[in-house]
């Protein structure tokens, strides 16, 4: 008998892998069953499309799509980058505008694992287009690809070398009827035929023999040919490490490239991936750096608690948001709380009535790639309605926030910190938490994605801006800074300090009376005027 290759090592130990997995309680196939049942898996993107978007399918010379690869060791070059963070390594890819996020879990060879491809997943999951996610595996069993699914992937690798015909098929039906549709691998001509006989929508090229590893960059070129004129996404897979090899391929009609090693060790992958790809730079209006640098801040008034109060300010020019306070326990005849009727049909008349509401957008809504919080905020920015209206509840139930924010038309909702988390994903408005620059926020749940859409953050008298600098440098990704609203007491010395350093997309003036922060209307005239000349 000859020696094995290390295809054939490979699916002998995952062949083992999977049956210890299928046998230990409460990963049994029927568990995994019974988990994909109760709805935890979490929701499919489908991979032909996402693959023919990516930063470059807007303009006249679209490049082909990103598929990159989290990979820290591989049996042909050993460790590549042993100590990577899946979940930080994917958000870079997916904010450098990759298509898909191929993810290995097999764990002997390559070092991977599928807690990396759940990571992978909750890392990207929060992006307004991320990118689908590719269980790479030496995939021989129906269990495994159930497995994928449960993990959060949208896709699974089918390696046509690996598996007798029967087999591949139907793995192939099984993905698909999980909805995945799989990237099947081929290396020759035979099995391209293979692929395209199964009615595979994806299939890859690897440059890289399996049995033996030798790297041919023409692999790819020699099958070109079979997919023309074939409703196939033809990827290229292994060895790519220039802009060279993509134009290449680029101009025979390959349309995604499937990049490991070379983004694993490259120092700044953003970079690589926009050189590589030819890809333009992030348009201005999304881009961390230069984006913010002319922004003026919003202005937001907040402290409104009377009906004649809102109105005349809504018509003021210059307020961008106002804030209504909502107190359950402390009202008076005029209050909005008590009258938001009376409120909303004031509003309704108001706003037909200003051409500021059918203004054409300066500029449309970008589609680069963002983290949540730069997303939030630049979708709200493009809005044109002026002034947005903020409910700022106390004292109340989630049942009374809901009917409020639907009573009074609020466009936002500023919910305190102490207020249960769960709640936010219930009010059907994009909700603002507030937090206290005074207190310790380094465990507070700023920057987590997903539930909040804004954080406010209230500096406290006397207290210097130390901890809001903290926040915003901490980021809520790689090279993006944190977006905040500042409010609380502020003094026209720190707020022009801020303007500068923390550059708050939004500065919150309260006129509220009677409460800790409040200040004299010439303070508040001057803080405003900071704001204007920003
Ligand atoms: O690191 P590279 O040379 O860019 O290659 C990536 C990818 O093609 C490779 O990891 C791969 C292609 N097919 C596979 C099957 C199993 C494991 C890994 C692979």
């Amino acid at each position: 008998m000859s020696t094995p290759t290390i295809l054939e090592k490979i699916y002998a130990q995952r062949a083992k892998d999977v049956e210890l997995a299928k046998s230990t309680p409460g990963t049994t196939p029927a568990d995994i069953a019974a988990l994909l049942a109760s709805h935890l898996a979490p929701p499919l993107i489908p991979l032909v499309s996402r693959l023919a978007r990516n930063p470059s399918t807007d303009g006249n010379t679209p490049s082909p799509s990103l598929m990159a690869e989290i990979k820290r060791a591989s049996p042909s070059k050993g460790p590549i980058a042993p100590n990577a963070n899946a979940a930080a390594q994917a958000l870079t890819y997916a904010l450098a505008g990759a298509s898909v996020i191929s993810v290995l879990t097999e764990p002997t060879w390559f070092l991977g694992s599928l807690l990396d491809l759940r990571l992978v997943r909750q890392a990207i999951d929060t992006l307004p287009d991320r990118p689908a996610v590719l269980r790479k595996e030496f995939i021989l069993d129906e269990y495994q690809i159930a497995e994928a699914r449960l993990h959060g992937a949208d896709t699974i690798l089918l390696i046509v070398a690996m598996l007798p015909v029967e087999r591949l098929r139907a793995l192939y039906t099984y993905s698909l009827s999980l909805g995945m549709e799989p990237l099947v691998e081929v290396n020759n001509a035979t099995e391209m035929q293979t692929a395209l006989d199964l009615g595979a929508k994806v299939i890859g090229v690897n440059n890289r023999n399996l049995h033996d590893f030798n790297v041919d960059m023409s692999t790819t070129s020699r099958l070109v040919d079979m997919v023309k004129d074939r409703d196939v996404i033809l990827c290229s897979l292994s060895g790519i490490s220039t802009p060279a090899d993509v134009q290449l391929y680029q101009a025979q009609g390959v349309r995604a490239v499937l990049i490991g090693e070379a983004l694993m060790r490259a120092p700044f992958p953003s970079t690589f991936i926009r050189e590589l790809l030819n890809w333009p730079s992030p348009s201005s209006s999304s881009s961390p750096q230069d984006s913010d640098e002319h922004e003026k801040p919003l202005l937001m008034i907040s402290g409104i608690t009377i009906i004649e109060e809102a109105i005349s300010f809504i018509s003021e020019e210059g307020v961008d948001m106002l804030g209504l306070v909502f107190d359950a326990q402390n009202q008076n005849e005029d209050s909005i709380i008590d009258e938001p009727n009376d409120f909303a049909r004031n509003l309704a008349i108001y706003r037909r009535s200003d051409p500021r509401y059918f203004a054409p957008r300066t500029f449309p809504p970008s589609s680069d790639p963002a983290p949540w919080f730069a997303a939030q905020k630049r979708n709200l920015l493009a809005t044109a309605v002026r002034p947005l209206l903020v409910g700022i509840f106390r004292n109340h139930t989630l049942p009374e926030i809901i009917h409020t924010t639907a009573a009074v038309k609020l466009d936002l909702v500023v919910l305190d910190d102490s207020v249960p988390l769960g709640w936010i994903k219930h009010i059907p408005v994009p909700v603002i938490r507030r937090f206290r620059a005074g207190t310790d926020l380094r465990n507070a749940e700023i920057a987590l994605p997903g539930l909040h859409s804004f954080v406010l953050l209230e500096q406290e008298k006397g207290k210097d801006l130390s901890a809001v600098v903290d926040v915003v440098g901490r980021g809520e990704a790689p090279g993006w800074p944190m977006p905040v609203i500042l409010g609380g007491a502020l003094t026209e010395e720190s707020l022009k300090e801020a303007l500068g350093t923390i550059r708050p997309w939004a500065v919150e003036i309260s006129i509220e009376e009677g409460v800790e922060e409040s200040m004299s209307p010439s303070e508040m005239q001057k803080l405003i005027k900071v704001v204007k000349r920003a």
